[in-house]
């Protein structure tokens, strides 16, 4: 069901004029005439998240591994995503691992469940706890561990104006929080950092 209290599309590009009216551009030049329809376009992609039900991804899994039950990891995971501060770009990689119990799903859906997260206004911790939450949820493995490293343009184009930093965060569940071996495989297999 759509929810009411939502703005129109309408009243979303009105918007945009606004804050180009603010920024001290006049929205009815040739060249800024279609851009509000052009950001209300670009806001439906960049926050597409929000449609989206992360859970639905891992509901398919399969048993057939032969009883395969070391770590699983995919890394290197590309994410676009927005921080809910500045309404800035985060861009960054996201790294994921899983202890199988029993079942295992397709690779290609912890990268669907990345950007179901990413597609949304964010804070990156946050971020980082809701795919490792969502993978221990609904595929219950044993241990889970999420690793993202993201550049914020908050703090390249603006503000402090800080280039090359990066932030890494990581959320560990189950055997990766209590098992210190597993938690070190999964950080020498994902090789975190520049130069690797
Ligand atoms: N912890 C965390 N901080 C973030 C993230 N994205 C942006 N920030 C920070 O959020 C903070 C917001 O601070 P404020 O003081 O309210 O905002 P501001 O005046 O624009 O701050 P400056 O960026 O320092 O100019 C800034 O320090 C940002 O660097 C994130 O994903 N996690
Ligand atoms: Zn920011």
């Amino acid at each position: 069901m759509s929810d009411p209290t939502r703005p129109s599309r309408d009243e979303a590009e009105a918007a945009v004029r606004t804050l180009l009216r603010w920024a001290g551009e006049n929205p009815d030049r040739e060249g800024l005439v279609d851009t509000p329809k052009r950001v209300a376009k670009a806001y439906q992609d960049w926050f597409s998240g929000y449609a989206l039900d992360p859970d639905d991804y891992l509901a398919r899994t399969f048993e057939e591994v032969c009883g395969y039950d070391e770590l699983i990891v995919l890394r290197d995971i590309e994410f676009e995503s927005h921080c809910e501060h500045h309404m800035a770009p985060i861009i960054g990689k996201a790294h994921i691992g899983y202890l199988p119990d029993g079942k295992v799903v397709g690779i290609s859906k912890l990268a669907r469940v990345v950007d179901a997260y990413a597609r949304r206004f964010q804070v990156q911790e946050k971020m980082t706890s809701q795919i490792a939450d969502c993978i221990q949820r609904v595929l219950q493995p044993r241990g889970v561990g999420v690793v993202i490293e993201g550049a914020h343009e908050c703090m390249t184009t603006r503000g402090v104006h800080k280039r090359g930093v990066s932030m890494i965060t990581s959320k560990m569940l189950g055997g990766f929080r209590d098992d210190a071996r597993t938690r070190a495989e999964f950080l020498q297999f994902i090789d975190v950092g520049p130069g690797r």
